[in-house]
């Protein structure tokens, strides 16, 4: 469905663009119906603009996008991008910044409405939106006609999420949806993610939280520095990391019943040698990724 294939971002920065900034480098990967990718990285790795991209907010230096067999850059025209949008939606981290504080928080469908369902009779509009309510399990007496501050964080993402299944969505790009969450509600919203994914949508999961990544994903995706450190299923990449970059990085997250001491022998009882990483040249730009074992990928180490 979703397929990048070679993907490079190259910023222009500093003072009038001259100078360059790598931020996503010869990126592949793909997200099926019904599956949730997660693109996992520290700040700075370029995860958030590989969303960017998919949903057309910035433009791919090279490489290629495609949806649906389709290549997102040359979606061109107001007609062809709204199709787009009628396909893929994205949600991001802050939910308070999507709503106008001096509207009523339902006024964010009210704008699907006029785009994308002008001639739907108020009766039939006013279903649909329960509808989709009621699918991101929220209780519409307890969030219609609420302005924002009187609605919780996870309630806020959960509306603008129904506001994306109003639409016919297939893909949904969820970048840092739940990093504002308290802990209570981001249990709720991810329990919704998997709900949507049962219902055929796929899902790429941007986060800078493994544990996260670890609980929603078929699939993850090890993103260091713009490139692919790792790609495969969950469950290989967490249980059987092959790149020095995810085990450092797993090493890292607290594991209640051992001490850093006990990880860092084992870590050390396990060096990397046995999997040779790919190379490339000093001036070359590609990352290609090796397969380690069916559908699991490690890429260069960058230092
Ligand atoms: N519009 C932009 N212009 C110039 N540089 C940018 C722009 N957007 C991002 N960058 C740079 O590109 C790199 C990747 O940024 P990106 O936001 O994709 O990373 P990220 O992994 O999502 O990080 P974070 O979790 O902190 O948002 C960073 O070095 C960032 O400073």
């Amino acid at each position: 469905m979703l397929e990048l294939s070679h993907v490079h971002k190259v910023y222009r920065v500093g003072a009038f663009g001259g100078a360059r900034l790598r931020a996503v480098r010869d990126v592949n990967l793909t997200v099926e119906p019904g599956e949730v990718v997660s693109l996992i990285g520290e700040s700075g790795s370029g995860k958030s603009t590989i969303g960017k991209m998919v949903l057309g907010l910035t433009g791919v230096s090279s490489g290629q996008i495609l949806f649906e067999g389709n290549d997102v850059s040359r979606i061109r025209g107001f007609s062809a991008k709204k199709e787009y949008y009628r396909r893929v939606q994205g949600v991001f981290q802050d939910p308070f910044s999507s709503f106008n504080p001096i509207f009523k928080a339902d006024r964010v469908f009210e704008m699907i409405r006029s785009s994308y369902f002008p001639a739907t009779s108020d009766a039939d509009w006013r279903q649909k939106v329960l509808d989709a309510i009621g699918t991101v399990r929220l209780d519409p007496g307890n969030v219609l006609d609420k302005y924002p501050h009187q609605l919780s964080g996870g309630q806020l993402q959960r509306l603008l999420i129904a506001r994306a299944l109003l639409l016919d969505i297939k893909l949904l790009v969820a970048d840092e949806i739940i990093s504002m969450l308290d802990a209570s509600t981001r249990i709720d919203v991810l329990n919704l993610l998997a709900d949507l994914k049962e219902r055929g949508l796929g899902i790429l999961f941007v986060t800078h939280d493994l544990s996260l990544g670890n609980y929603v994903s078929d699939r993850s995706v090890i993103l260091r520095k713009g490139a692919i450190a790792e790609m495969g299923p969950t469950r290989a990449v967490f249980e059987n990391p092959m790149h020095p970059y995810s085990r450092h990085l797993l090493s890292c997250v607290p594991q209640l019943h051992r001490t850093w001491t006990e990880v860092d022998e084992e870590l050390a009882a396990n060096p990397p040698e046995d999997v040779v990483l790919p190379t490339v040249g000093e001036d070359d730009d590609s990352a290609p990724l090796t397969e380690v074992e069916k559908g699991h990928f490690v890429g260069i180490d960058q230092h």
